[in-house]
């Protein structure tokens, strides 16, 4: 299935009329770059196009109110004058006569969106729009917003399709207060939002942004805020809580729909923002969600100032959606002390509703928030006039291209063992390639020697990721290893799933990390790149291992940034297939993608699902959403707690930074 692109260039025909410092970022060039961007990049005449529509009467009014909509039916027939008057009842927005019916086809674009998303006509798609939604609320138009696109959308697909829960994800520099005041009160609706907040001195300055609104009555936990109280946030600040709170969240949830109020002023160059994340950054918060809901994921436009990183995340995102290998992310620092303290804070103000965040750690203490810092410093300011902040011009380099192998999935199988089709579907030449059909009685060593083919074809990039079935997976992980370690620039990931002794010697010299869950409890190795996660009740039990891969595997792999990634599934490891997909679909984050699955000859049963996840199928959801168990959280709690001095990633509190 492939991916749907909304644009129309209608939504470029209305534009700021008088003089407004507040709204003149609010470009339609906003909308002409994104898309040029991606007609250039040959990203566009890879998805389907859908046509725009107008939302209908009925369609804007399962948000807003009858008497808004009224009043903004008025403004085409408005004069220039009546214009400006009517814009000063609302706040920072601008009114056109043609903004109307650009905002009904933003709102429009979005249902065409759900619409061939959920009747599965695309896999997940993104809209272009103009005017943005996340600020407008029941009757007022606010932050260039005039309908709320995203929150219209949520209502229409539970309405017109019966979803049950529907996750919405707001990575927009903005709070979507307009979202919030929504869905506050409503359980089958989780919003997560990350804003500037910097203590409720930036725009739109409300108390009600803050990390402690979690949502009202029934909605309490279902309203994540994440405030950012400090400028320059960067890759490593997004994934920590990406990691740490929105996907332990999201998992536990198990939505059927994820919708993203898509803003890129969160991107590095933005006026607004004011951030340092790279657009490579967009690939990943877009990969880390399609294995969510089965896939089922719609991208629609907010923000995004910055004409140049605004085009190249939107690029980035397109081409995740599309299932393009991702970038790599250079020398990820970990989470800044501002950040820790705020993903401290949402953690203790959420522990109360999700099981996954139970362990949390509690409030910061005051003294050290950033708070008092950041409160003394304006003090400082006025005290001696502090010279105007140089607007420097952020500058970045261009995204690396990604570019797909030709070969998406190659596999090393048994004669008796029938090879995927999904490989089949990467071209004839596979047939002729010797990794796959081989009609030589293969015996261990020609297997191996073919998995090192394999291997060595990943790293010329002729392959992306492969699959074996071999007699012996750890001797298998150990000559892999060997071949590799020489290259000095060579690091490889190996998540090793299941029971079995990992030989010591494999994790010498910091060549390799190796990740073990298991349920024999290992002497405790107390080194840097072997970490063994001992569940009590083994890679059975889903929510613990999905809480070692969030809290562990996930954090350690982005600082760790491999060049390959070995996936092993060690025999009787008890590991379901659902989980064993999700694992398989999350750790293409790294070595863009390059990963190798070894298996043992009898789990021929996991050959295909293991490959349609390696060829970019979602995973299926994980039904079950029952807490992990106890001890099980504790474990993986004091692995991060032992493990953190070395691995920033892994912190998730303030006090822990010296
Ligand atoms: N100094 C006032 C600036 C107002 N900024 C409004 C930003 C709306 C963003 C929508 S994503
Ligand atoms: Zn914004």
């Amino acid at each position: 299935m492939g991916t749907a692109l909304i644009y129309d260039e209608e939504m470029t025909k209305y534009k700021l009329l008088w003089v407004d410092p507040a709204c003149k970022i609010e470009t339609p060039e906003r909308l002409t770059v994104s898309y040029e961007a991606l007609v250039r990049n040959a990203l566009a005449e890879r998805c389907i196009s859908v046509p725009v529509r107008e939302a209908t009467n009925s369609e804007i009014l399962l948000v807003h109110s009858e008497e808004y909509l009224e009043a903004v039916k008025k403004t085409p027939y408005m004069t220039l004058e009546d214009l400006k008057e009517f814009t000063l009842q609302y706040g920072d927005v601008y009114f056109h006569p043609n903004i109307y019916h650009c905002a009904k086809l933003a709102a429009g674009s979005a249902l065409q969106l759900v619409d061939c998303v959920m009747t599965e006509r695309v896999r997940n798609g993104m809209a272009l729009v103009r005017p943005p939604g996340h600020h407008s609320q029941h009757s007022a138009a606010n932050g260039f917003c005039v309908f709320n696109n995203v929150a219209i959308a949520t209502r229409y697909a539970k309405q017109k399709y019966g979803v049950k829960r529907v996750l919405i994800v707001d990575w927009d520099i903005h709070h979507g207060q307009g979202v919030q005041y929504c869905f506050e009160d409503d359980p089958s609706v989780l919003y997560f939002s990350w804003h500037r907040y910097e203590h409720q001195t930036f725009w739109p300055q409300l108390r009600e942004s803050d990390y402690d609104s979690v949502g009202k009555e029934k909605g309490a936990g279902f309203n994540i805020n994440v405030p950012w109280n400090q400028v320059g946030m960067e890759s490593s600040d997004y994934l920590s809580v990406f990691c740490h709170v929105l996907l332990p969240v999201a998992y536990e949830f198990c939505p059927d729909l994820v919708l993203v109020c898509a803003g890129f002023d969160s991107a590095i160059g933005d006026p607004e923002g004011k951030m340092c994340a790279t657009p490579e950054i967009f690939a990943h918060l877009t990969h880390l969600l399609m294995n969510l809901a089965g896939g089922k994921l719609c991208v629609v436009l907010e923000g995004g100032y910055n004409l140049t990183s605004l085009a190249q995340s939107v690029c980035q995102t397109v081409q995740t959606l599309l299932g393009d290998p991702l970038p790599r992310l250079a020398n990820l620092s970990g989470p800044c002390r501002s950040a820790l303290e705020s993903l401290q804070c949402v953690r203790s103000a959420h522990r109360q509703y999700w099981s996954c965040l139970k362990h949390a750690a509690s409030l910061p203490p005051a003294d050290i928030s950033t708070k008092r810092i950041k409160l003394a410093e304006e003090e400082a300011k006025t005290e001696v006039g502090e010279e105007e902040k140089s607007t420097e011009e952020k500058v970045w380099p261009e995204p690396p291209k990604r570019f797909s192998p030709p070969v998406r999935c190659a596999s090393v199988l048994p004669d008796d063992v029938t090879r995927p089709d999904g490989c089949k579907r990467l071209g004839a030449d596979q047939d002729v390639n010797p990794l796959t059909a081989s009609k030589l009685k293969d015996d261990d060593c020609d297997t191996l020697s073919r998995v090192i083919t394999l291997v060595e074809k990943m790293e010329q990039n002729e392959i992306c990721s492969g699959l074996a079935l071999v007699c012996d997976v750890t001797v298998a992980m150990t000559q892999v290893v060997q071949h590799l370690t020489p290259d000095p620039v060579n690091r490889v990931l190996i998540v090793c799933v299941g029971n079995g002794k990992v030989p010591s010697h494999i994790t010498r010299d910091g060549k390799t990390l190796v990740v073990q869950i298991n349920s024999e409890e290992t002497e405790d190795q107390n080194s840097k790149y072997y970490i063994p996660v001992f569940l009590k009740k083994g890679c059975s039990d889903t929510s613990g291992f999905m809480h070692a891969v969030f809290g562990l595997i996930l954090p350690l792999g982005y600082e760790y940034d491999p060049n390959l990634v070995l996936l092993v599934r060690m025999p009787d490891s008890g590991v379901c297939d659902a989980v064993w997909q999700q694992l398989t679909g999350l750790l293409q984050s790294f070595a863009k993608g390059h990963t190798l699955v070894l298996m043992q000859e009898n789990e021929k049963a996991f050959v295909g699902p293991t490959t349609s996840v390696l060829l970019g199928d979602p995973a299926p959801p994980l039904e079950n959403r029952q807490a992990p168990n106890t001890e099980d959280l504790n474990v993986v709690e004091r692995l991060r707690d032992r493990l953190q001095v070395n691995w920033n990633l892994l912190q998730t509190t303030s006090e822990c930074t010296g």
